[in-house]
């Protein structure tokens, strides 16, 4: 067994363009708290993570407001114009040596039991991400936005995060992927680049990150669930 240091990073620096509301999504409040302090709180509530890392969009004016701002465990840094850029900024702050758990401010549903999934596999040196098998037929579009083909969804998963991966190696492939032009939407897929293996962990599918405004009355009732 390896002896880790967890630290979390969250990217929170997105405007929330599908969501079109009057603030970036993970400031709108769900049962007067905002998305974000759900999203971050489970991090801070999880004795084994050192550190939370929160990326903030240079605009930022509402993340001082919240309770989590005073929490010892977090920093914020200034994110960048992609995800990928927020991240790279807040892996900055950490070391080499520390293992990450990287996870959306806009999934605020996270469960402690998916979260400790992915601190077992890290404590044994794994990297690995959140993830659900897709459930319905999946099909292929062709340009005119007729069918063209059934694809075979066997093999086909919904990347989620929390995604658990070694600091010092995820900062490295992730800056290798940007200075090759690799579009890179989660840091699993900088790592598949990249040619490292990375495990799919299946997690929970009401994992949801907040994208759009029906999405919203989702989230409420599942966290009205939640017992937190
Ligand atoms: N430049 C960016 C873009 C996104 N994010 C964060 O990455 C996560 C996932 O991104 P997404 O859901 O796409 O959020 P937005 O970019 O805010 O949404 P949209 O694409 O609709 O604008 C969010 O927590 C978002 O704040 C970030 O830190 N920095
Ligand atoms: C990282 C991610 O949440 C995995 O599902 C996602 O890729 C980021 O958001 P986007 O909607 O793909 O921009």
């Amino acid at each position: 067994m390896i002896k880790q240091r967890f630290s979390a990073v969250i990217p929170a620096a997105g405007i929330g363009q599908r969501m079109a509301a009057d603030s970036p999504k993970q400031y709108l409040p769900i049962n007067g708290k905002a998305i974000l302090s759900y999203s971050v709180e489970l991090f801070l509530d999880e004795p084994s993570i050192a550190q939370v890392v929160i990326a903030l969009h240079p605009d930022d004016h509402w993340f001082n407001q919240l309770a989590i701002s005073k929490h010892p465990k977090v920093t914020t840094v200034i994110g960048g114009a992609e995800r990928v850029d927020s991240v790279l900024a807040a892996l900055a702050q950490l070391s080499d040596d520390d293992w990450v758990l990287v996870h959306d401010a806009a999934r605020p549903c996270l469960t402690p039991t998916d979260l400790h999934k992915l601190l077992t596999l890290a404590q044994k040196g794994e990297s690995a991400i959140l993830a659900c098998p897709v459930r319905d037929t999946m099909k292929w579009a062709g340009a005119t936005g007729l069918i063209e083909h059934t694809v075979d969804r066997r093999a086909l998963w919904h990347a989620m995060t929390p995604q658990s991966f070694n600091c010092g190696l995820l900062r490295q492939v992730l800056k290798d992927a940007v200075n090759a032009n690799v579009h890179v939407t989660d840091e699993a897929s900088a790592m598949e680049w990249a040619g490292f293996a990375v495990r799919l962990v299946r997690g929970r599918y009401d994992n949801l990150k907040v994208t759009h405004p029906e999405d919203l009355p989702l989230a409420e009732f599942l966290i009205a669930r939640q017992t937190r």
